[in-house]
């Protein structure tokens, strides 16, 4: 029997799904109908958060008493702070949010009454402080409160983060940045956390599932290699030699490439936009030119183009945001569109389960425990 490259369901049509389009013309992309384009220029993540998981956009006073739940959903509980606390300094932000998302579910389990919905808002709400609870009581022994006055949940995290109100531009590029990672079809995570629905489990397994899907690096993790990758450049001249070298030792550029665009990732233009305007306000023009080049020779040399994951890794970076922090916000932001997917998955179920075509030996004969070596 052949061995053959695995297929990985390439082009493999595995459902069907009322929540988002993703590469009609291998470049489009929309949320229930609505373009990406749109909803980065004139949406919000809350609205984002809101249109993914109730499946319409709020109106005003949807909007205000959506941004008030979330708001008032950003207290830990105490035994969530003291596990937090009692986590390794050294451990793996994704990690953290997997144990968190397990803890909460003992504290705040699913019911009828506090259905998947809900749990996605406190979650959504919950994922900031946790993670930043986490990070500055191992960074600093600090115990920070979690509440602050911010109204959105981007200003809120970088509030968190630097222990001030964040600068409007930051806010805005990452809110931006939210909206962009809030949902993406059956990309490898989302379909984790379908399958994970469709044995009936309960909503945190599937977004624990989905974080562990999300973190490795041909998925969400690329956005922590992008920066581990240009930050080892230290000027453009220097990033295209080194790129060069990478190509000719059949080596992954991360953050290039994608499994269903074949033409542009439409979310890559709107996060560049963002980062070079924030490359700009951190005077830091360096960082920038780098991934240009990095770019220019990505298109010249493979014609392969940057995903999302590749500007967004500046985009952070100029904010002041750890990279080790930039695919845990990747969770937070996806958890709108795992929980879109899980709630479609459950209204509409059967059990998720393929075949395999067995390559394997065949008709062995049992050897005694003395014959195995
Ligand atoms: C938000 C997100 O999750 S977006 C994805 C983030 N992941 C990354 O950026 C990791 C880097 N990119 C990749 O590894 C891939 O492009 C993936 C995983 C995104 C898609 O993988 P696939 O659809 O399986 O692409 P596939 O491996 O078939 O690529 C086709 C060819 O392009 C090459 N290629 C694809 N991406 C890259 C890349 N980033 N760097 C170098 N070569 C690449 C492959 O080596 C392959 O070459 P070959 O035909 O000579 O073997
Ligand atoms: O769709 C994919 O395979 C990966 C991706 O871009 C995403 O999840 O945002």
């Amino acid at each position: 029997m052949v061995v053959k490259k695995p297929g990985g369901l390439a082009g493999i049509e595995a459902g069907q799904t009322m929540i988002s389009t993703v590469g009609k013309q291998g470049m489009g992309l929309t949320y229930r109908g609505y373009s990406i384009h749109d909803l980065a220029s004139y949406g919000t993540f809350e609205e984002t958060a809101y249109l993914l998981i109730y499946g319409k956009l709020p109106d005003e006073e949807q909007l205000a008493n959506y941004k008030l739940k979330l708001a008032v959903s950003r207290q830990l509980p105490d035994p969530l702070a003291k596990l937090l606390e009692l986590l390794p300094a050294a451990s793996h932000p994704m990690e953290v949010l997997q144990t968190g998302c397990s803890a909460l579910g003992t504290l705040e389990p699913e019911t009828s009454t506090r259905t998947a919905a809900d749990i996605a808002d406190r979650l959504i709400a919950l994922m900031g402080p946790m993670l930043l609870y986490w990070y500055h009581f191992h960074q600093s022994g600090a115990r920070i409160q979690t509440q602050t006055n911010d109204d959105s949940i981007a200003g809120h995290f970088l509030h968190l983060l630097h222990g001030s109100p964040a600068d409007e531009l930051a806010v805005k590029v990452f809110d931006v940045s939210l909206i962009l990672y809030a949902e993406h079809e059956f990309n490898a995570s989302t379909f984790a956390a379908r399958v994970t629905a469709s044995t009936m489990s309960n909503y945190y397994s599937c977004i624990i599932t989905g974080i562990g899907t999300l973190r490795g690096n041909l998925h969400g993790g690329a956005n922590e290699a992008v920066m581990a990758l240009i930050s080892a450049f230290e000027t453009p001249d220097d990033a295209e030699v080194g790129i060069m070298r990478m190509l000719a030792d059949k080596k992954l550029i991360m953050g290039f490439g994608h499994r269903v665009y074949t033409v542009s990732d439409p979310r890559s233009d709107i996060i560049k936009n963002g980062s070079q305007k924030l490359s700009l306000w951190a005077a830091d023009s360096q960082l920038y030119s780098i991934s240009e080049r990095v770019e220019q020779v990505m298109r010249r040399e493979k014609s392969l183009f940057p995903n999302l994951d590749f500007y967004s890794a500046t985009a952070y970076h100029f904010m002041d945001i750890p990279t080790s922090l930039f695919t845990p916000l990747f969770v937070l932001a996806r958890t709108a569109g795992w929980t879109a997917h899980i709630i479609e998955q459950r209204s509409n179920n059967r059990l998720i389960r393929p075949i395999a075509t067995y390559i394997g030996p065949d008709s062995l004969t049992w050897p005694t425990i003395d014959k195995r070596r």
